[in-house]
C-alpha cells in the first residue's frame, strides 16, 4: 500500500441523515454520519472502530450505494458515486461488497449455499464479459459483451494480427477461448462478434465451485443449506457470495463479532490471504480497537458521526492523540499503548444523533474537556456543572418532568419534587464559590419561571468551554495521522496528560 498513489475512493464532508417523519409529528433526523472525509488507498485495510451506534455501518453501506447520501461526495475513478442512479448505480455496486457480522442471519435458510452464492450473479446478469480489440478499431457485438478499451482489465482480449486471430480469456474466469464463438467482418468497419457457447447457469455454478474453493471450502458444500455450517463456515460462505462479482472493495461489517475467539482468527487470516491473493482493498468495522489491530493498515476513530482520529495503526496505539481514542484503548489490557493510567470510564452515553452537540461531538463526555481560565474547580465540580446544565438543555427540549429527566441524567431520588432542592442536592459536595453559587442561582431563577433554555444559556455562557462551542477541525498530528480535537492546539497539554493528572485528583 503506498498513500502517494491517488486514492481508489475518496469520501469528503459525507453525511447520512435518517429522515422520519410521523403522522402529526416529525422529528429532527438523526444524524449517522455528519461530515466523515476519508481517503482510501488501493490494497490498504482500513479499520474502522466506535461504539455501537456511532454511525460505522450507515458509513459504509453510504460508500457502498445502499444508503443515500444527505449530502458531500465519494468519489471513485472520478464519478461522485452518491449521485448515480439505475444503471449506473448497479455498476458500481458489482465493483464492491458487503460481508455482514452475524453470518446466522445474513443467509437465507431457505437456500443453498450454491443457491446463495450464485445470487449476486443472477442479480447483475453475471457474466458481463469485457471484449477489448487490438491493433484495429472494431466494433464489439454479442448479448454479454460490452467493449473495453485494451488498457483498461479486459475479460478477453481480441488480436486481429495479419497471422491469424488469437483471444486470450482472463484468468479467473471459468472459461477458455474454446468457449467463444468468434467471427470477424470486415465490411468498412471491423466487426467482432463473440458469443459464448455455454450456458450462464453452468458459467455460474463454475463460478460459485470456485468461489467456495477461495474461501476453504468444498463443491460438496455447493448443495447444502445453511444451518448445517457451523458459524466460521457460514462466515465464509458470507465472504464468498461478497466475492462473487470480483469486487475490489469490500466493507466488512464486524465481520468476526459474533465468532468463537478461536474461529475469528482463521477467518482473519482468510481474509488477508484473499485480500493479497485478489488485491482488495478493504473498509473494516469493528467496535474495539483490539479486533483491528493486527489487520488494519489505518485505523479510524469513529464518534456520533465523526471520524475523531485517524492514522497509522501502529502510531495510533503506541501514541493516542485523541481523548476518545486514549480511553477506548485504556480498555484493552496490554494494548501496547504507553497509557500508563487505568481504565478512562467515560461518563454517561453518547448525545442522541438527532440533537448531538454545538461544538466537539465528545465534549459532553471527554476526560480532557478543557476547562475556562476564569475559574478554578476541581473536576468532579466541572462535571456536576456540565450535568446540571444537560439537564436544563434536556429539559427544555423534552416533555418529561423536571423530576424524571434529572431523575434518569444523575440518578437522584425521584421523591424530591423542588427543583431547588434536587439542584442543591446535586452541588452540595462541591465547594462553590459565591459567584459561582450567584450564577446558578440566576439560572435557576429562569428555570422557576418556566425558561429552562435560558438556565442552560447562563451556565454556558458561565462555564462553557471552547469545547462547546467549536467543531475542532482534523489537526494534523504527523504523517498521515488526524485528530480532531481541540487540545492539539500548542498552548494546551495533551489529552493524554490531562486525562492523567484528572484521573489521579
Ligand atoms: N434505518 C434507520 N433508520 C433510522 N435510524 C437508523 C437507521 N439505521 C441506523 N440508524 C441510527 O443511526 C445511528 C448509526 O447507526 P449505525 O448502525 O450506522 O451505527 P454503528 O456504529 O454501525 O452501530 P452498530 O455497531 O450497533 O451496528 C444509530 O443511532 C442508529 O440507531
Amino acid at each position: 500500500m503506498t498513500t502517494d498513489e491517488p486514492p481508489v475512493i475518496s469520501v469528503e464532508e459525507l453525511k447520512t441523515y435518517y429522515e422520519e417523519d410521523g403522522f402529526i409529528w416529525s422529528s429532527p433526523p438523526v444524524k449517522a454520519v455528519d461530515g466523515v472525509s476519508l481517503d482510501i488507498h488501493e490494497g490498504e485495510t482500513i479499520g474502522l472502530v466506535g461504539e455501537s451506534g456511532c454511525g460505522k455501518t450507515t458509513l459504509g453501506r453510504t460508500i457502498l450505494g445502499l444508503n443515500n447520501a444527505t449530502d458531500g461526495t465519494v468519489t471513485a475513478a472520478g464519478t461522485d458515486v452518491t449521485e448515480l442512479s439505475g444503471r449506473e448505480r448497479r455498476r458500481w455496486q458489482r465493483r464492491v461488497g458487503m460481508v455482514f457480522q452475524d453470518p446466522q442471519e445474513s443467509l437465507n435458510e431457505r437456500m443453498t449455499v450454491g443457491e446463495i452464492i450464485k445470487e449476486p450473479l443472477k442479480t447483475h446478469d453475471w457474466p458481463f464479459l469485457r471484449v477489448a480489440v487490438e491493433d484495429v478499431d472494431a466494433e464489439v457485438k454479442g448479448s454479454d459483451v460490452t467493449p473495453c478499451r485494451p488498457d483498461r482489465a479486459a475479460d478477453i482480449t481480441v488480436r486481429l494480427r495479419s497471422d491469424g486471430t488469437k483471444v486470450n480469456v482472463r484468468e479467473g474466469l471459468p472459461l477458455t477461448a474454446e468457449d467463444l464463438n468468434l467471427s470477424v467482418s470486415r465490411d468498412g468497419t471491423t466487426t467482432v462478434s463473440v458469443a459464448v457457447k455455454r450456458h450462464k447457469s453452468e458459467l455460474r455454478r463454475e463460478r460459485a465451485f470456485e468461489l467456495l474453493e477461495q474461501v476453504g471450502l468444498t463443491e460438496d458444500h455447493f448443495y447444502r443449506y445453511p444451518h448445517q455450517f457451523s458459524g466460521g463456515q457460514r462466515q465464509r460462505i458470507g465472504i464468498a457470495r461478497a466475492l462473487a462479482l470480483e469486487p475490489d472493495f469490500l466493507v466488512l461489517d464486524e465481520p468476526v463479532s459474533a465468532l468463537d475467539v478461536s474461529v475469528q482468527a482463521r477467518i482473519i487470516n482468510l481474509l488477508e490471504d484473499l485480500q493479497d491473493e485478489l488485491g482488495l482493498t478493504y473498509l473494516f468495522i469493528a467496535h474495539d480497537l483490539s479486533v483491528v489491530r493486527h489487520i488494519a493498515d489505518r485505523v479510524a476513530v469513529m464518534y456520533l458521526g465523526n471520524i475523531v482520529e485517524l492514522g497509522p495503526t501502529r502510531e495510533v496505539y503506541e501514541n493516542p492523540a485523541h481523548p476518545y481514542t486514549v480511553s477506548l484503548l485504556s480498555a484493552i489490557p496490554g494494548s501496547g499503548s504507553p497509557w500508563e493510567g487505568g481504565r478512562v470510564t467515560l461518563r454517561g452515553t453518547p448525545p442522541s444523533p438527532r440533537d448531538p452537540p454545538a461544538g466537539c461531538p465528545f465534549a459532553t463526555r471527554c476526560p480532557a474537556k478543557i476547562r475556562p481560565d476564569e475559574w478554578e474547580f476541581p473536576e468532579r465540580t466541572w462535571r456536576a456543572l456540565d450535568e446540571l446544565r444537560v439537564f436544563f438543555r434536556t429539559r427544555a427540549r423534552s416533555e418529561r418532568s423536571a423530576t424524571a429527566a434529572l431523575k434518569s441524567l444523575v440518578g437522584l431520588d425521584a421523591a424530591r419534587e423542588s427543583l431547588t432542592e434536587t439542584v442543591e442536592e446535586l452541588l452540595a459536595e462541591h465547594d462553590l464559590s459565591p459567584a459561582a453559587q450567584s450564577v446558578i442561582e440566576e439560572a435557576l431563577e429562569h428555570a422557576r419561571a418556566g425558561d429552562d433554555a435560558a438556565a442552560a444559556q447562563r451556565l454556558r455562557e458561565a462555564f462553557g468551554s471552547r469545547c462547546d462551542e467549536e467543531h475542532p477541525s482534523g489537526y494534523d498530528e504527523g504523517p498521515g495521522r488526524t485528530s480532531a480535537c481541540l487540545r492539539h492546539e500548542p498552548k494546551y497539554e495533551s489529552a493524554a496528560e490531562v486525562i492523567a493528572a484528572r484521573e489521579d485528583e
